[in-house]
């Protein structure tokens, strides 16, 4: 009999496969040290040696920043768990609501849970022999898109018999992206109730060295900028648009100008109303939620500033999941129309 004849084996099926960064099970110290341990423990996201590194993570680490970072963590959790994962769950939901019953969606975080290989091998057992892996990075950096392939390798390892995959190349000039985040910021701001003079456009950083070593992140979120940058200089004329990085983590030198930096400078050399996007980020999470709205907030308004607001990531809102349907479904031409 032949593997493809075998009665008990369903085959046929298209799967999507939405992946995320990954969140804490929940926002206590315990939960989030475990998180932080396989996160930082990856060699595309901390790309010192390990005999180095190893003890500074263990040693300092793991023991200082689980604390901090959990209160963090509890300031924007959900009654659905983190922002990360509802949203991402939310986005698939929706993405299956849009694509109908012809393909099976789902969602899986590359550090936590729910895992990349059991959402794989779940996906397999469902029927899918085709797979779309979709990282949820408009911008390629090897810390983020390259460690979701990394996962899937480690999971195909394990198989015996592979699905057929696809993965969906980085979107950060597709004019899909750059539509979608016009109109939900361009619609955001006009929702304030005050005229901002300055828009942030802040994008989560990386280490300096990453961008000399050949990564096309910087570069990827700088052409977001410009194009995004055009696109809104045509319907608020008066508005300064600039771009920052944030998140900084470590002490090596990171991507600048800093988002915190650039917000105490615009306020203290006279800019009193400021608002923020985040446009590398497809859902909200702890990084824009607490990072930019609260601490940033605080930061701006102790140098001067008077009006703050950070506007909401694209996350399940129609002109985002418009986006996401356009490029899953060019993806997966000639294997489903
Ligand atoms: C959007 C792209 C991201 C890149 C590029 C990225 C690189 C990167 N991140 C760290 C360290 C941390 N990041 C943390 C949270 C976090 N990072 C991203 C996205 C990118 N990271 C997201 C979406 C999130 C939020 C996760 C959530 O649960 O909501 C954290 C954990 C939070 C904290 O303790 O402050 C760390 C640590 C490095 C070192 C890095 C590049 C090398
Ligand atoms: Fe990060
Ligand atoms: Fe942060």
């Amino acid at each position: 009999m032949l593997p493809s004849d075998h009665p008990s084996v369903t085959t046929g099926g298209i799967g999507i496969l939405l992946v995320n960064l990954g969140t804490p099970d929940a926002p206590t110290p315990e939960a989030v040290r475990r998180y932080l341990a396989e996160f930082l423990s990856d060699k595309r996201v901390v790309e010192i040696p390990a005999i180095a590194w190893k003890p500074i993570l263990h040693g300092i680490i793991l023991r200082t920043r689980p604390a901090r970072s959990a209160h963090a963590y509890a300031q924007v959790w959900t009654d659905k768990g983190s922002p990360l994962a509802a949203i991402t769950a939310a986005k698939a939901e929706a993405l299956q609501a849009r694509l109908g019953q012809g393909v099976r969606v789902d969602w899986a975080m590359r550090y936590g849970n729910p895992s990349i290989p059991m959402k794989l091998e779940a996906l397999k057992a469902a029927g899918c022999d085709r797979i779309l892996i979709a990282p949820l990075y408009p911008q390629y950096s090897g810390a983020t898109t390259a460690s979701v392939m990394d996962s899937i390798g480690d999971a195909l390892r394990a198989m015996r018999w592979h699905p057929a995959l696809r993965t969906l190349p980085p979107y950060y000039d597709d004019p899909a992206y750059i539509t979608a985040l016009e109109q939900d910021v361009a619609a955001q701001v006009e929702a304030l109730d005050f005229v901002p003079e300055v828009l942030l456009l802040s994008y989560h950083g990386m280490p300096e060295r990453t961008l000399h070593l050949g990564d096309p992140y910087h570069c990827q979120c700088l052409k977001t900028s410009r194009l995004l940058g055009e696109r809104l200089a045509r319907r608020f004329p008066g508005l300064r648009i600039e771009t920052t990085f944030q998140s900084r983590f470590g002490r090596a030198k990171w991507l600048e100008p800093a988002t915190e930096t650039v917000l105490e400078n615009e306020a203290k050399a006279g800019t009193r109303r400021i608002a923020l996007a985040a446009p590398g980020f497809s859902a909200d999470c702890v990084e824009t939620l607490e990072e930019l709205a609260i601490r940033g907030r605080e930061v701006f308004e102790a140098a001067g500033g008077e009006r703050y607001a950070t506007l909401a990531c694209l996350n399940d809102r129609e002109p985002g999941m418009a986006m996401i349907e356009a490029l899953v479904r060019r993806e997966l031409a000639g294997w489903w129309a």
